[in-house]
């Protein structure tokens, strides 16, 4: 919608899995089952059939849940350009390898590092949709690639900013689902924002220390990638993964809250692989560890809070622990 927005002059498809949902866009531009009585713009078509969507795409932006995007991908693979840039919107992390979904757009498709970029920021789509103001960042390695999506996806209401640290990018946007769990805990046990604004910055604190692992940079984590995101997913009541959290708060099983949930949260799946992925390069995510353990019911909602409280003392600034 933000690409057709920006350019009318353009052929923007969108891939639907049910033909319905193609058939109302085309007709009626509309998408009412996730973007209610939001019109779509004239030059956004759609189809239920990938191959059309695909044919000679300069530009291909994929938000499928994190965890289905590998065994798409070899789908997608052979009805893909030569030449195709490919967006990940993305924000999680693979179960089992703990990659990114960069790397795996990379490996399962053979492009390049120029061919794959990212964006993220503090994006909640029904806010786009709206055509609320909103930044965001675009991500390649290769700053010219990153230059030219920036210019096909700057509209009137979406200013993206351009950053090589594909890495930094990915990961604020991945853990920030992880933090946002942990918010929705504390609102589902009606604590304060003294409680939230502690959550918020000792998980922006822990998700800095992931990234600088990573190779990653500071500057992303102060950026709209990092903090941006994290205040824009912690403090709405959009957002899905805070929803999820206060829904456990609230003494709904994990299941329950699974079945409640109509969109991915990508924190609840994430939690393990970040986990995973941060015990490996021997880094400290206590809040992230905490949340994990509420997930696989290692402990209760009501024990989170002494247990991220009585760790051992330590200085606000230490990078590595
Ligand atoms: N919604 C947002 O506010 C937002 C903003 C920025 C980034 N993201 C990221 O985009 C990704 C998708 O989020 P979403 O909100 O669109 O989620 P969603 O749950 O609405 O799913 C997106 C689409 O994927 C399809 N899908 C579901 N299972 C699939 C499968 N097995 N194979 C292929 N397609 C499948 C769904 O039909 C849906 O159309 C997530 O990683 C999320 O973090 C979402
Ligand atoms: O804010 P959530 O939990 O709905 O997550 C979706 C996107 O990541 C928002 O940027």
């Amino acid at each position: 919608k933000v690409v057709a927005d920006a350019h009318p002059e353009l052929e923007v498809r969108l891939w639907a899995r049910r033909a319905e949902v193609a058939e109302e866009i085309n007709t009626r531009h509309l998408n009412s089952k996730y973007l209610k009585d939001i019109e779509l713009p004239e030059n956004l078509g759609s189809s239920a059939d990938v191959a059309k969507v695909l044919a000679g795409a300069d530009l291909v932006v994929l938000a499928v849940p994190a965890q289905t995007l590998r065994p798409q991908l070899a789908e997608w693979k052979p009805l893909l350009g030569d030449t195709a840039v490919v967006v990940s919107l993305m924000k999680g992390l693979e179960r089992g390898t703990d990659e990114r979904m960069s790397q795996i757009i990379k490996a399962e498709l053979g492009l390049p590092d120029e061919r794959v970029a990212v964006i993220s920021g503090p994006n909640l789509a029904m806010e786009i949709a709206r055509k609320e103001p909103t930044a965001s960042v675009v991500a390649c390695t290769d700053l010219e690639a990153a230059q030219w999506i920036a210019n096909t996806c700057t509209a009137s209401y979406f200013r993206p900013y351009t950053n090589t640290d594909v890495t930094g990018v990915e990961i604020g946007g991945i853990v920030k689902n992880v933090i946002a769990l942990c918010v929705g805990i504390c609102d589902g046990k009606h604590m304060g924002d003294n409680t939230k604004a502690s959550v918020i910055t000792r998980g922006l604190a822990e998700t800095t220390r992931l990234t600088l692992a990573l190779g990653g940079e500071l500057e992303t984590m102060a950026g709209l990638a990092g903090l941006g995101d994290l205040v824009a997913t912690c403090s709405s009541p959009l957002s899905r993964n805070r929803t999820a959290g206060r829904l456990l708060a609230e003494g709904l099983s994990l299941e329950e809250v699974n079945q409640r949930m109509t969109q991915t949260a990508e924190g609840i799946k994430s939690g393990r692989a970040v986990l995973d992925l941060a015990n490996s390069l021997g880094v400290e995510m206590p809040i992230t560890e905490s949340v994990v353990a509420v997930l696989e019911g290692e402990i209760s909602v009501d024990d989170l809070a002494p247990r991220l409280l009585t760790r051992e003392l330590k200085s606000e600034g230490e990078q590595d622990q």
